[in-house]
């Protein structure tokens, strides 16, 4: 015999309910906690008849028990599991007229209904007091008469309603084709269907109950959840069997006529057929369950023990004519206790998620074959499935990495040996990349350099010439290799021309030896311009007026064939600097312009992008938003009658739409942050070509207007050209006032001016400045 289970979660449960009356047996029959003791009386006409006495310990015995005690002890939990996930049958097993029907579906009245609309106020009020969680309830009800199938909560009356039939899946289970299945909103609607279906049962007349079941009931309550907070693709669906059983008693058929006897027949017959399967059931060496043999338990295939709670509530009428059916029941109940569960919730997947799942368990199970391979020496590029990532796969590691550089974010995820190494030769391509750039930007700004260089004598060490006879100053071109092109071919050109000053470069300067008729810098004597190509006009030189404070070293650079020997002042620097734009720092000028302009683009771009990624993420969320509410519109409508989810062409295009979104996302976020690093470095060349250019006038400016003093040849220096460098806070003080000069603040500038004559800078100091910074940036 088999042996019942120790824990009742891991078998079918059993709860005895006695049905109340005042001719209970007690002499024969004593209930004790849990344990029910039958006594049978000892036959006179039988000799050697030995004592027969039976004891069977149950689960709960349930005498002079209320009906909500009773659904308290027997439903419950199971009905909360059913709300979990986890399938549950509640069966009810007894004679005729032992209170099967009464406690399953009760009296009319309120206080007396049944463990049916208990069981469904449960289920309405969780799915009232869960938020997160959209619940859709599905009722059906079956009549098994005479092996006969009908739908109790059909449309059409019993009468007019073909037969049912029985089919079952692939995984063996069992469904009735043609059966409604009806959506019951609330508890109201669900009760509704109860009663509906309670009206259209058949109900007989027996000497033992006037109101007798001749069939067996199989009231089902199907509860579909789905989350309502997160976007998982998991959902559970369960089912609750609530079965009502015909009476077990053996009546003898020849006790009965007519359409009693058949209905004997049949319910004899599935009653031992369901004990069959039972007993199949306990046995754990029995391979095959005689689930086939009649509806009943085909129906019921799976329900008792296996993957669902299951609960049988033995009715008796321990009156002492019924003693023999008492036994059996009891009997029975002893071997269904025998028959094992394992209760487990019934996840489903949607089509979507099902397909992303599988997408990920191939994906995973590749990577598992490609480690397989590698640890085993075997990996072949040509015949291995996972020989080579996917274009998307590089893609994500690709933007992985250039996010991981950008900073959002800090760890990068691998799931093989293949993502590993196209990771480390994307960040080997991102630094070659890099490199290239800024290996461009290096020539470029020498380039720049040069050119500067070569507009001031190239890479001079400017240095005060002694001055000649008259007292002037000459530049003396340094013709080293520093800047060996321009510097070198002019430094030819200058030979050939004895470098005599005054003869224009080409420049601006006049360099080399000055020739005897210029050696005196009396003012009127003809001079070389400083600005050839800008010849200043009678109205400016006369606006500027004569130079009489002019160093001799600007009366030099200064062009003025008016001899008339009129007092000359400088132009104002706002003035000097419009004509230094055009002329001597037309160069820098054009760098400092197209940077500045680079600069712009690139700022006007990033805002660009933001904002298309605002209305990108805008449109996502309104997507995501169409989304649920078409999910939860989905789960009142969009079912077959298995249950399964239908994804419908509308919530398609919504995910088609979203996912595209997102992917535009992605890529113009990558733009932006290609930008981001863009900005920094162009406002570098832009402050850099700008503080350039300042410094480029300053020179220009003191030079040709101002000159260093020949009293600092000699030894006698002024305060303000006491020290060749400026101290750095004079410098960056500097700076900043040239900025604001070339951010177009000229009024300011007489103040600037004033401090600009403070100090004297040195030139060959600020371009070592400018060079160190530069390489600083090229080596960051
Ligand atoms: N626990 C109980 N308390 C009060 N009345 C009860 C109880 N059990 C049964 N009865 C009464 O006994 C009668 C028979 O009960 P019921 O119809 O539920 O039996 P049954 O087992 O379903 O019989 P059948 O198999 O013939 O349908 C009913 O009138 C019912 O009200």
């Amino acid at each position: 015999m088999a042996t019942v289970p120790t824990s009742s979660s891991q078998r079918v449960k059993v709860f005895v309910r006695a049905r109340p009356t005042p001719y209970f047996a007690s002499e024969f029959i004593t209930i004790r906690d849990k344990v029910i003791s039958i006594q049978l009386p000892v036959s006179p006409r039988r000799i050697n008849q030995q004592a027969r006495e039976w004891n069977f310990l149950v689960d709960g015995i349930l005498s002079n028990s209320s009906q909500e005690e009773v659904y308290a002890a027997c439903a419950h939990d199971v009905v909360s599991g059913v709300m979990n996930g986890v399938n549950g049958t509640i069966f009810a097993y007894g004679q005729t007229g032992a209170g099967k029907t009464y406690t399953m579906s009760g009296e009319p009245q309120y206080r007396l209904r049944g463990i049916i609309p208990r069981a469904l106020s449960q289920i309405y009020n969780t799915v009232r007091e869960r938020d997160d969680c959209t619940t859709i309830v599905r009722i059906s009800c079956l009549e098994i008469y005479n092996e006969t199938l009908t739908d109790l909560l059909g449309e059409l009356p019993k009468s007019d309603q073909g037969s049912l039939s029985l089919s079952e899946n692939e995984k063996g289970t069992s469904s009735v084709k043609g059966l409604s299945v009806r959506v019951a909103d609330n508890e109201e609607e669900a009760l509704n269907m109860f009663f509906e279906a309670e009206k259209n049962r058949l109900v007989g007349e027996h000497a033992l109950n006037k109101q007798c079941s001749r069939s067996h009931i199989i009231f089902t309550i199907n509860v579909e959840c789905h989350s309502a907070v997160s976007a998982s693709s998991e959902y559970t669906i369960s089912k609750l069997h609530l079965v009502d059983l015909a009476g077990s008693e053996r009546l003898g058929i020849a006790d009965h006529s007519g359409t009693i006897v058949t209905e004997t027949i049949y319910i004899n017959k599935s009653l031992s057929f369901l004990e069959q399967v039972v007993m199949a059931l306990t046995e754990k060496r029995r391979a095959h369950v005689p689930y086939r043999h009649c509806k009943l338990t085909q129906l019921l295939k799976g329900s008792i023990g296996g993957n669902c709670n299951s609960v049988m509530i033995a009715n008796i009428w321990g009156e002492r004519e019924h003693l023999e059916n008492t036994l059996g029941t009891l009997r029975f109940s002893e071997r269904i206790m025998c028959v094992c569960a394992d209760p487990q919730r019934n996840i489903h997947y949607n089509p979507v998620g099902l397909i992303q799942k599988y997408e990920r368990d191939i994906k995973a199970l590749k990577e598992e074959m490609a480690m397989q391979e590698l640890l085993h020496g075997k990996q072949s590029s040509k015949t291995s499935v996972t020989a080579h990532l996917t274009e998307g796969q590089v893609a994500n590691i690709k933007d992985g990495v250039k996010n991981y550089i950008a900073g959002t974010t800090n760890t990068l995820e691998f799931n093989s040996i293949r993502e590993i190494k196209e990771t480390f030769s994307q960040f080997k391509e991102y630094i070659n990349t890099m490199k290239k750039d800024y290996q461009e930007e290096l020539s470029k700004l020498q380039e720049q350099l040069s050119k500067v260089d070569a507009s001031l004598s190239g890479p001079i060490e400017e240095k005060p010439v002694k001055p000649t006879k008259g007292g002037k100053f000459n530049l003396r071109k340094n013709t080293g290799a520093a800047s060996p092109t321009t510097a070198e071919t002019e430094a030819e050109d200058y030979s050939d021309k004895k470098q005599e000053v005054g003869v224009s470069d080409g420049q601006g300067y006049g360099i080399g030896q000055a020739p005897g008729d210029v050696a005196n810098t009396k003012l009127g004597k003809k001079r070389i311009s400083f600005l050839p190509k800008l010849a200043i006009s009678a109205d400016q030189k006369k606006k500027f007026g004569k130079g009489q404070n002019l160093s001799s070293d600007a009366q030099e650079f200064c062009i003025d064939e008016d001899t008339s020997g009129q007092p000359y002042s400088p132009p104002s620097r706002v003035e000097a600097f419009e004509l230094f734009k055009k002329g001597r720092g037309k160069e820098i000028n054009r760098i400092f312009l197209q940077n500045k302009d680079l600069l712009q683009r690139k700022r006007k771009a990033a805002y660009d992008v933001s904002c298309k990624l605002n209305q990108l993420k805008q449109k996502i969320d309104k997507l995501r938003r169409k989304l649920v509410d078409k999910k939860k519109g989905q789960m009142v409508t969009a079912t077959t009658s298995d249950g399964r989810q239908i994804l419908d062409s509308e919530e398609y295009n919504y995910l088609k739409e979203l996912q595209e979104a997102k992917r535009e996302y992605k890529s113009q976020y990558a733009i932006l942050e290609g930008l981001k690093l863009d900005i920094p470095y162009c406002d570098q060349y832009t402050q850099q070509s700008r503080q350039k250019l300042a410094d480029e006038f300053d020179t220009w400016y003191k030079l040709a207007f101002i000159g260093d003093k020949p009293s600092q040849a000699s030894g006698e220096e002024t305060s303000a050209t006491s020290s060749p460098i400026e101290p750095p806070e004079t410098s960056r003080f500097k700076d900043l006032q040239s900025m604001a000069l070339l951010q177009g603040d000229p009024s300011t500038m007489a103040f600037y001016y004033a401090q600009l004559r403070t100090g004297k800078r040195s030139i060959t100091e600020r371009r070592a400045t400018i060079r160190k910074k530069t390489s600083m940036i090229l080596s960051h």
